[in-house]
């Protein structure tokens, strides 16, 4: 039996009502609200390494009892479900009132080890908040949702985490490409588990409103139980202190999406953490043939606002608003200043100790910038394999660099070809470069190979395990748990997981453009 401690509900300012009827709702931090039932819940998968965290054993998750919890049919002892208040930046513009509109929480789990464990179901059905939408989520966004949460934490990249996915038995209906054609879709539900669910969002909702009373509850809130390391720090310093601390997660959370090529694909400012974890698993998606411009979101392909190359400007962007919401509490702006350089200055050293574990130099030093500016152009126009190119660059010999290593990551043989004099030249640059460093071959492969995964959740793979469970086949899935749980190991006979794109995704729905629509 889990332990809940319902801290957020308990110790924040919540709404009175309690019905999940669409409103504006002032004052508050949540709102209480039920779970919709669904027809026939179906667990299809779920997480070891969350149960263990959890301290749950498979035979109490697959309970009938707990399979109902995880499908919003039933409460176990301690949850108490509610949504919570939040707005946010959407695409550059303020948006107003968001809040949880299919996120219904169950409360906060502390375990024997006292880890706090906020369980949160992902399409439960309507709350005040879900605005002109259903309160639901579809089979495929879901399966994406459980698959990279997990992905990530096994890649070591701050991340929510995910406990189960469940089939609900209904359908929901979605016009994927809002082209006038829906269609109804299988609908399912994510438990997520984070430490703290709070985003920007849920500060910048009472600046705006000017409920600078409810701010500084949620602030003084955040602070205590989501960073106890300020809980003594002097009060006068503490907002800068924190502010600055969120700047600097925010920083290293971003250089690592950049470093195994993960693109977010809606990094409004209601979709970041502020403990500076990956949230909200939606239109994302995983660079194949690398390209800063490239963004997986059908509803950003014009703007590319959210495209790979941008995130590190976007993420500061957002931080800027968080800085805003705070200002109204303390209107010194160099707090905010303050943080901010340290966004930039954490940001460009924790890039440039990725570049150079990924490239395999023992550390940065300003003079491989060329060299490696010079390659990405070269990987972006010659279409290059991101995850494949890295791996092969860990083989290569510096002593006598063969370039046909590194040839299988070239998705066109003719652009290769084109751009072999070019890449040779660089290769050359580059052992040198290598040379000069000194490794020890043997330890420079090795290192290179922990930072440079050999299994991502390419969009195709997805897509596959997207197919197959629509029939009811889960097989996919637990394949690519499999695999993903040591993503940087070879993993012999596994190698079908490591395959570039194949040319029928590469324009696919689903494999390579993503609809928002989920
Ligand atoms: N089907 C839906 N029903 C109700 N509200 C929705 C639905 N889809 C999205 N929303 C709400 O729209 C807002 C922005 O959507 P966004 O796509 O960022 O979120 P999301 O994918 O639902 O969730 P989260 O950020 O919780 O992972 C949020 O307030 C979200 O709750
Ligand atoms: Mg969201």
């Amino acid at each position: 039996m889990l332990t809940f401690d319902n801290r957020f509900l308990r110790e924040l300012p919540g709404d009175p009502e309690t019905s999940n009827q669409l409103r504006q709702v002032y004052g508050a931090c949540w709102s209480r609200v039920m779970p919709t039932s669904v027809s026939s819940p179906k667990l299809l998968a779920y997480s070891h390494e969350m149960l263990e965290a959890l301290e749950l054993s498979e035979e109490e998750i697959r309970s009938p009892a707990w399979v109902d919890a995880l499908a919003g049919n039933g409460l176990m002892p301690g949850m108490e479900p509610y949504a919570a208040c939040y707005g946010g930046h959407q695409f550059g513009h303020w948006a107003g009132q968001l809040g949880d509109g299919r996120a219904i929480s169950l409360g906060e789990v502390v375990n024997r080890q006292g880890q706090r464990w906020e369980l949160q179901l992902k399409g439960a059905g309507v709350t005040p908040y879900s605005r002109m939408a259903d309160g639901r989520a579809v089979l495929r966004s879901s399966v994406r949702e459980f698959l990279c949460s997990e992905a990530m934490h096994h890649l070591g990249i701050p991340t929510t985490r995910a406990l189960s996915l469940v089939q609900t038995g209904d359908v929901v209906i979605r016009d994927m490409f809002y082209d006038g054609h829906p269609q109804a879709e299988k609908g399912a539900i994510v438990c997520r588990v984070s430490p703290s669910f709070i985003r920007f969002g849920n500060f910048e909702i009472f600046a705006m409103r000017d409920d600078k009373q409810t701010l500084q509850k949620l602030v003084d809130f955040t602070i205590d139980r989501d960073f106890p390391e300020l809980r003594n720090y002097p009060e006068e310093e503490r907002l800068a202190e924190w502010f600055a601390i969120i700047c600097v997660r925010t920083a290293r959370l971003i250089a690592q999406w950049m470093r195994v090529g993960f693109v977010h694909g809606v990094m409004n400012t209601d979709n970041m953490s502020i403990l500076g974890l990956t949230i909200d698993y939606g239109p994302y998606g995983w660079v194949d043939n690398f390209d800063p411009g490239w963004t997986p979101n059908t509803t950003d392909a014009a703007g590319r606002r959210y495209c790979f190359g941008r995130q590190p400007d976007i993420a500061r962007w957002n931080l800027e608003r968080l800085a805003q919401a705070l200002y109204t509490l303390k209107p010194e702006r160099e707090i905010y200043d303050e943080g901010l350089m340290l966004y930039d200055q954490a940001y460009n050293n924790e890039w440039g100790a990725v570049l150079a574990a990924k490239f395999g130099f023992s550390a940065w030093r300003d003079e491989y910038e060329p060299l490696l500016n010079e390659v990405f152009g070269l990987m972006t126009q010659a279409e290059i394999d991101m995850t494949e190119f890295f791996r092969k660059l860990a083989l290569v010999d510096a002593a006598q660099p063969d370039l046909g290593i590194l040839q299988s990551a070239a998705y066109s043989p003719a652009l290769w070809e084109t751009f072999k004099p070019r890449f040779s030249d660089w290769l050359g640059q580059y052992a040198q470069a290598t040379l000069a460093d000194g490794r020890d071959p043997a330890e420079r492969r090795e290192a290179m190979n922990r930072v440079n995964p050999r299994y991502v959740l390419r969009n195709y793979l997805a897509q596959q395990a997207i197919d197959l469970a629509d029939t009811g086949d889960t097989s996919m899935i637990e394949a690519l748990m499999d695999v993903l749980r040591k993503p940087y190991d070879e993993q012999p006979g596994k190698e079908r997981f490591a395959a570039l794109r194949p040319d029928w995704a590469r324009h696919k729905a689903g494999c390579s453009m993503l609809s928002c629509s989920s």
